[in-house]
């Protein structure tokens, strides 16, 4: 048997400890009852080996696919624990994404067009791109995995995989293609093969060095607020509004854009139905597995119910961006970007490309301006001063960022019942993220749910 191989057999028995304790590891709410290799690709020879390597993970019924680098050496550097897959030993192997030693050769492949083995690399039309880069991986916790080369380049290496062209690099092609100005500039990819199909791995993109996430500058601006709570949201000096209300045009425009490149669709009756149904269903399996929500679930399911009623030419559905909140947008020194257009993580392909109501990102944005002052609030739910000014702070908010979009489109606030329907359904999904990923927050949607149904959100 050949080193690789044996090593693969390994790695994949202690895959099933080790893919549960990483913050990008989709499955958390169920145990790993099986992995196994996929492909195996060698990108560095030798020692230092790297390899990429494509596992199945099984859980009950459920498998998925899920891309890691391995990295193998006799004399490896400073790992972090965490990282280690097999620690000791001839097999020695571990997460390879923060060796810059060896990482370099992703961005190298994609500027000369390469080809190892099943993985294609490329670059976009007319760009040229600098080799010979060090990366380093971005130190946020997050869905997948990204790189920066030289802070030039960040390349996104998708951790869960689904076959085809993964939604974000379409999306960022199309918005490209009609100039828009919200957005990085793709500019190359990482092609795989599952089940025979040509499957995205990896985006590269501009990197922009001085943006700032638009969470940390809301949650800097509420932590000012609550510093003197004697004073209202629009008198202390770190105020938001202004920035939610072009943080509003910024998405409208790429709304629009969105449209121009890949067009809209009216809705008939049976669309809306579906789009109920659908609402119900994520309800039900949560409530299923989060006790906390089963108590709302009869109010949510009548308040759904309520859709029906609506004209179905009220509602026009087109590409969006599927998971928008403020840890996706960047606020540069010329105006608000747009990242990430992969959709909800835990949505199935199909649904996260399918045409829907850009008034869900809207929903989807009005839900972090909820959680931006919400979460202020954990451990110390109880404060009525605190409690008064995080609303204050989140109505504000909510209110310039729909001016800014009004400004640009319709007016999101005149279908006020779909556009509460959709926050409710994000929340919902929330209260399922939380249950998996952060169970200390999900106080935190369970609490918008609740208020939201009493009418006062
Ligand atoms: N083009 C960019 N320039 C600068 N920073 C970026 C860029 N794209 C992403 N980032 C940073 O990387 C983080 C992760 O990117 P994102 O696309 O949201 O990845 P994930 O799919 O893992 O959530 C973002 O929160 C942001 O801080
Ligand atoms: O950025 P991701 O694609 O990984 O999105 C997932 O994680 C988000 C948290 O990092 C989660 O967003 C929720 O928490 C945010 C604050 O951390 C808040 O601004 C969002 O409104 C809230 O939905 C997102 O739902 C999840 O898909």
């Amino acid at each position: 048997m050949s080193e690789t191989r044996k090593l693969v057999d390994a790695l994949t028995g202690d895959l099933a400890r080790w893919l549960p304790e990483q913050r990008w590891f989709a499955g958390k709410d169920r145990p790993v009852t099986g992995v196994r290799p996929l492909g195996v690709t060698e990108l560095v020879e030798g020692d230092p080996q790297l390899l990429h390597v494509v596992v199945e993970v099984t859980q009950d019924d459920r498998r998925e696919p899920y891309q890691l680098l391995v990295g193998r050496r006799t004399h490896p550097p400073e790992i972090a624990s965490g990282s280690w897959i097999i620690a000791g030993g001839d097999l020695n192997a571990y997460e390879a994404s923060a060796d810059a030693d060896l990482t370099g050769v992703l961005l190298d492949l994609m500027a000369s067009e390469g080809r190892v083995g099943a993985l294609g690399f490329g670059h976009e039309p007319g760009v040229e791109l600098d080799t010979g880069l060090r990366a380093r991986p971005i130190s946020s916790e997050q869905s997948n995995t990204s790189l920066v080369y030289g802070g030039q380049y960040i390349l996104k290496l998708f951790r869960k995989l689904t076959p085809g062209q993964n939604k974000d690099l379409v999306l960022h092609r199309a918005l490209q293609e009609v100039g828009s100005k919200h957005i990085a500039q793709p500019l190359g990819s990482i092609t795989g093969d599952l089940d025979g199909e040509p499957t995205t791995v990896g985006m590269l993109q501009q990197f922009i060095p001085d943006a700032v996430d638009g969470w940390a500058m809301a949650t800097t601006s509420v932590r000012d607020l609550m510093a003197g709570p004697e004073r209202h949201a629009e008198e202390v000096g770190g105020d938001f509004a202004g920035e939610a209300e072009r943080l509003g045009r910024a998405v409208a425009e790429v709304h629009a854009d969105l449209a121009e490149a890949l067009g809209t669709e009216g809705v008939d009756a049976d669309e809306l139905d579906r789009t109920m149904k659908a609402m119900i269903a994520r309800l039900d399996t949560v409530a299923g597995r989060v006790p906390e929500l089963a108590e709302h679930a009869p109010a949510l399911r009548a308040s759904f119910e309520t859709l029906r009623a609506l004209p179905a030419d009220s509602v026009s559905m087109q590409p969006i961006h599927g998971d928008l909140h403020l840890g996706q947008v960047l606020r540069t020194v010329t105006g608000w970007l747009l990242i990430d257009f992969e959709g909800e993580p835990a949505a199935p392909v199909e649904e996260r490309h399918a045409l829907r109501s850009p008034l869900r990102d809207v929903a989807g944005m009005l839900r972090s301006f909820d959680y931006a002052a919400q979460q202020m609030l954990v451990g110390q739910p109880d404060d009525p001063e605190l409690v008064e000014r995080a609303q204050e702070w989140s109505d504000r908010n909510r209110t310039a960022f729909c001016e800014g979009y009004a400004a640009v489109a319709a007016d999101p606030r005149d279908q006020r019942e779909l556009l509460r329907a959709f926050e409710l359904d994000k929340a919902i999904y929330e209260v399922s993220y939380e249950h998996a990923n952060r169970p200390d927050w999900l106080g935190v949607p369970l609490a918008s749910i609740a208020r939201i149904m009493r009418g006062d959100g």
